[in-house]
């Protein structure tokens, strides 16, 4: 057995340097791919990772190198090797997801994760306040586990056949539950956690599995225990990680374990339990979490500190990360190690890549690979003393200081504009005079039907957007093919029967980087994905100076689309949250003040919307609900900040231009008061996966405003029966004053093919028609 590592990384970016994992699922799921060949390409993908993370500097055969690829979700892996299938997805059968065996076989994993004829997806979710989504366990009372520890010991086995030793990385007993709901025929009041009993001697399989497969430690990932926003309180996930790590710490024939808790602080009492169990290492978030306290528990434990950010790409303050490595170093623990704050996931592969950045802000970077590289040298002024990396620490603290002077960073007009800001700047109408006036403009009939903005992005689109952007296309060529898209979609929403158009968002390679790349301030990257779920990926923008709008960004696409139809086309913008939450922040001005000035550049943009004859804009807000912080004691200055934002984007708006915002994967109780804050007239929101339990939620308290209720669910291929798009909406007019129903698919088309997204608009706009003749005109009063 070896001691824990002296650097590691918590996990590493999945899809691959090419996103080559990305392409094999994608053929895979098109048929162009077998499964042999999927396996193949994955098989690859590990092995390059392996090697790649020992060149860099991790320790080859000493468990620093995590065994962390998934082909989707590691949750849904967790799943997987517990079998906690949903009874749902195993009845006897052609469509089992189960095997002859009774295991999950590579078709049935990705059928929870995307769905079936047969199976609608299991939900999915953000992961912590992060743009990750994983899938959602799904439990009953009854749920019965079997261990598969199959796919991570083969990689294990895999590893060591290659020359390694890796760590292979397992969601925890205690996040897998508290991130699970109770399945839809669970009696009330049913904790999952309270399978927490039957789940460890799965655990505990799995863990002796790993052993023989050659694993020396395990890292288990608890960031349940860090969050105060789950359904189980900090106490009883103390509790529970109590009961677990006793339980799995005292098991014999077991690797040596490594409990994370990345995204924050764990709670007092989940660390004084972490600290009290016979587990050999802790890993800390020492960025977005504080030191903790000293704990006698430490003594025979390896504290592995994380000092470097999993999550942002500032390459930040090595003397300082050193500094606290060197405090942690007090608490008790038997040994101190460098760590990484969370998986590297989170952040694209290499600065190295992004050639056509300017080459002084690509000084102040640091992307997974460039982590890896901090780690190694941390690592190397533990052993050798902070002498011996001296130069590493002085080139960090000279980039801060070049960073802090450099133009652009710090724009007075723009300072001036958020300072001179009053009140009044958020203030509308009261919404019930506004909604009078929008309905004489608009006229539309009941339960108006419209879509979230963008049609599927073809493989055409971004062909042309490629070679546009490569210079072999011409901008009038590339806009010409836009011109033909749009033309080409308000045809077809006028065929469909749809009431308020939308132009479909062909020119954005994504709602957040387009935005970006017309504002001062960002700058965008060519390679640096990140995974947001499964096969699909963003680029996160780097957001690293004061933000002004240099000129219009969506007037000419939406006048264009307005003039090819009677209908009204919304105008379609990203609200200031979204724009901040799915891009790399500053971390040298507060959030909120960049929040403001986004806000400002949105203002402007649809206040050129307006006079150019757009009646409605949507500005979508996806991410409030992501950004909102774990712990509670933040999340109320938050809020404040994110609705004021977005009231400040919006508020300049004339009377009779109706505002709508949409927001999708939210636990909406949480942000209710939020939604209503913000003031829009419309708001549409996810609820097909989630069956209709936001309507109610909504209707309990007393929504008073236009509301789309996601009809069905956009993120899997399956079409929804006119039927069922009608129960969904006949739900939401029973339990809704009429008038405020709209009839909208759940979020944007842009990851659908168009053959399901015309069937399913075509049922849409079917079942919409069907329950307007249902409703008498008693319930119109
Ligand atoms: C709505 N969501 C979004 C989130 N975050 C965002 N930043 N944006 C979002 O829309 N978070 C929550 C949800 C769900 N999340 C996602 C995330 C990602 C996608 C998605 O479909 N991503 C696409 C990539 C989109 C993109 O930026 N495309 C660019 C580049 C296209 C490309 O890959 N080009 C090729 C060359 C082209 C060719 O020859 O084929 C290349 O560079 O190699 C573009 O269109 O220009 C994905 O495929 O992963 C959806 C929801
Ligand atoms: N308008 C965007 C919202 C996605 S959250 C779209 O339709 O894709
Ligand atoms: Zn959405």
């Amino acid at each position: 057995m070896t001691a824990f590592p002296a650097g590691t990384v918590l996990g590493y970016p999945r899809l691959g340097p090419q996103r080559e994992l990305k392409r094999a699922l994608e053929a895979h799921w098109a048929g162009r791919l077998d499964a042999a060949g999927l396996e193949d390409a994955a098989r690859a993908l590990r092995a390059r990772t392996r090697s790649h993370l020992a060149a860099l500097g991790l320790s080859a055969d000493g468990s620093a190198i995590p065994e962390a690829s998934s082909l989707y979700d590691q949750v849904l892996d967790a799943i997987v090797a517990t079998g906690a299938v949903p009874s749902r997805f195993t009845a006897p059968g052609p469509d089992s997801v189960l095997d002859a065996d009774g295991g999950v076989s590579l078709a049935g994993y990705f059928t929870l994760a995307r769905g079936s004829e047969a199976h609608p997806a299991l939900e999915m979710t953000k992961w912590f306040d992060t743009n990750y989504h994983y899938l959602v366990p799904e439990l009953a009372p009854d749920q019965a586990f079997r261990a598969d520890p199959s796919r991570l010991a083969a990689q294990v086995a895999e590893a060591r056949a290659q020359g390694f030793v890796t760590r292979p990385v397992l969601v925890g007993p205690v996040t897998l539950l508290a991130l699970a709901k109770p399945a839809a025929d669970a009696p009330e009041g049913f904790q999952p956690l309270s399978l927490l009993d039957r789940l460890l001697p799965v655990y505990a399989e799995l863990l002796s599995a790993l052993r023989e497969a050659g694993a020396e430690w395990v890292q288990l990932d608890e960031p349940a225990l860090v969050s105060e926003s789950l359904d189980a309180t900090p106490a009883e996930l103390a509790a529970a990680a109590a009961q677990a790590y006793a339980v799995l710490g005292a098991l014999e024939a077991r690797a040596r374990l490594l409990v994370t808790t990345p995204y924050g602080s764990p709670s007092e009492a989940a660390w004084a339990a972490l600290t009290a169990a016979p587990v050999e290492a802790l890993a800390i978030d020492l960025v977005r979490g504080s030191l903790p306290a000293a704990a006698p528990g430490l003594a025979d434990k390896t504290l592995v500190a994380g000092v470097v950010d999993g999550r942002n790409v500032w390459r930040g303050d090595l003397a300082a990360a050193f500094d606290t490595l060197e405090a942690a170093a007090s608490l008790g623990a038997a040994a101190v190690t460098v760590g990484t704050s969370t998986s590297l996931q989170h952040l694209p592969h290499t600065v190295a890549d992004e050639t056509a950045l300017d080459p002084r802000l690509v000084s102040w970077l640091a992307f997974a690979d460039e982590r890896v590289a901090q780690v190694t040298t941390l690592a190397r002024g533990l052993g050798e003393g902070r002498a011996a990396i001296a130069a590493e620490l002085d080139a960090a603290t000279a980039a801060l200081a070049d960073r802090a002077a450099a133009d652009g960073v710090r724009v007075e007009a723009v300072r001036a504009r958020t300072a001179a800001l009053t009140p009044a700047d958020i203030e509308r109408l009261p919404a019930h005079e506004r909604a009078v006036i929008q309905q004489d403009r608009l006229a539309l009939p009941i339960l108006p039907t419209t879509t979230i903005g963008s049609f599927p992005q073809t493989a055409e689109l971004r062909i042309a957007r490629a070679q546009h952007a490569r210079g072999e296309a011409t901008t009038e060529a590339y806009e010409e093919v836009l011109r033909l898209e749009i033309a080409r979609v308000i045809g077809l929403q006028e065929e469909i029967g749809l009431d308020v158009l939308v132009h479909g968002e062909p020119e954005r390679n994504d709602m957040v980087q387009y935005f970006a790349e017309h504002l001062d301030g960002f700058a965008v990257t060519r390679n640096g994905w990140v995974q947001s779920y499964g096969s699909r990926a963003t680029r996160p923008s780097l957001l690293w100076g004061d933000v002004s709008r240099p000129a219009p960004i969506t007037v000419r696409w939406a006048e264009f689309a307005q003039s090819l139809s009677e209908k009204h086309v919304k105008g379609m913008l990203t609200g200031p949250v979204t724009i901040l939450a799915w891009s790399f922040v500053r971390d040298d001005l507060a959030l909120g003040e960049t929040a403001r000035q986004v806000a400002l550049a949105l203002r402007d943009e649809i206040a050129d919307l307006e006079a150019a004859g757009i009646a409605i804009v949507q500005v979508d807000e996806p991410a409030l609900r992501e950004l909102l912080p774990l712990r509670a004691d933040a999340q109320e200055e938050y809020l404040r900040w994110s609705v004021d934002a977005f009231r400040l984007a919006t508020a300049g708006a004339a009377p009779e231009t109706q505002i709508h915002t949409h927001l999708c994967y939210s636990e909406f109780g949480v942000v209710l008061d939020a939604i209503r804050g913000l003031d829009a007239d419309v708001t549409s929101i996810e609820a097909a996966r989630s069956r209709g339990e936001v309507i109610a939620e909504l209707a309990a308290a007393g929504f008073d405003r236009g509301i789309g209720p996601g009809a069905y669910d956009i993120h899997s291929p399956r079409v929804p029966s006119t039927d069922e798009v009608a129960a969904l909406l006949t739900l939401a007019a029973e339990q809704l004053p009429l008038r405020q129903v709209w009839v909208n698919p759940d979020c944007g088309l842009k990851t659908r093919a168009y053959p399901e997204t015309i069937a399913a608009l075509t049922h849409l706009v079917e079942a919409t028609a069907r329950v307007r003749e249902t409703v008498t005109s008693d319930a119109l009063v």
